[in-house]
């Protein structure tokens, strides 16, 4: 029997455009911007989008782009990635994927006002020092390790989150490849899925 031939995988990649993606509601306010709960409309799935002010102070800008520049180099189970990135008037729009239980500290606030078990503690320490090992590896500290950045899926995977005060062993602020003024070509940045 001739063996069906195997159709190529077709690499998808999220839109640049905002018109692509539908705002269902607020999940929180952070110091940089907003973040949103979407559904990216051609690819039928739910999203985080964190929509950063860039009218902010300038400082801001370094920190959208380190944490744009830091997540688009790294890919690992327990680091939030971002899916694409880019601008939308004067703000800029980080798709990721949506965590559903939300933060660590929003799952202890919310449901475990005596603290975590013992083994949850462990469950999520391990993961969170997978992602940290890794990052160790890749040249990067984090340096702002909190539950509140700890960002949990609603199988119960565990991603660490936020890379905006991060730094990297090996490069200075001004590394080649990044402008010092925001436009959109140096910041656009789509990942496949
Ligand atoms: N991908 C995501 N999925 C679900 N919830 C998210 C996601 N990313 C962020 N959040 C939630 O959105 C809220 C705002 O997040 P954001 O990272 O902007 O700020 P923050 O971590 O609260 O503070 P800071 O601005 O100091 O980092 C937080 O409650 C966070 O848990």
């Amino acid at each position: 029997m001739a063996s069906e031939e195997e159709e190529p995988k077709r690499v998808q990649y999220y839109p640049l455009d905002s018109n692509s993606y539908k705002i269902l509601g607020e999940i929180g306010v952070g110091v940089t911007g907003v973040v949103f709960k979407a559904i990216c409309v051609p690819m039928d799935s739910t999203v985080a989008i964190k929509a950063i002010n860039l009218d902010q102070a300038s400082t801001d800008f370094n920190y959208v782009r380190r944490e744009a520049k830091t997540l688009s180099l790294l890919s690992h189970p327990n680091i939030l990635n971002a899916h694409c990135s880019f601008t939308v008037d004067r703000s800029f729009w980080v798709v990721m994927p949506f965590m559903s239980a939300g933060s660590l500290q929003y799952i202890i606030s919310s449901s475990f006002p005596d603290g975590l078990s013992e083994p949850c503690i462990a469950i999520v320490l391990k993961e969170t020092l997978r992602a940290l090992s890794y990052l160790h590896i890749q040249g990067h500290l984090h340096r702002d390790i909190k539950a509140g950045n700890i960002l949990v899926d609603s199988n119960g995977s565990v991603t660490l989150a936020d890379f905006g005060v991060s730094a990297s062993f090996y490069e200075s602020d001004s590394s080649p490849g990044w402008s010092s003024s925001p436009s959109s070509s140096s910041l656009m940045v789509s990942t496949p899925y």
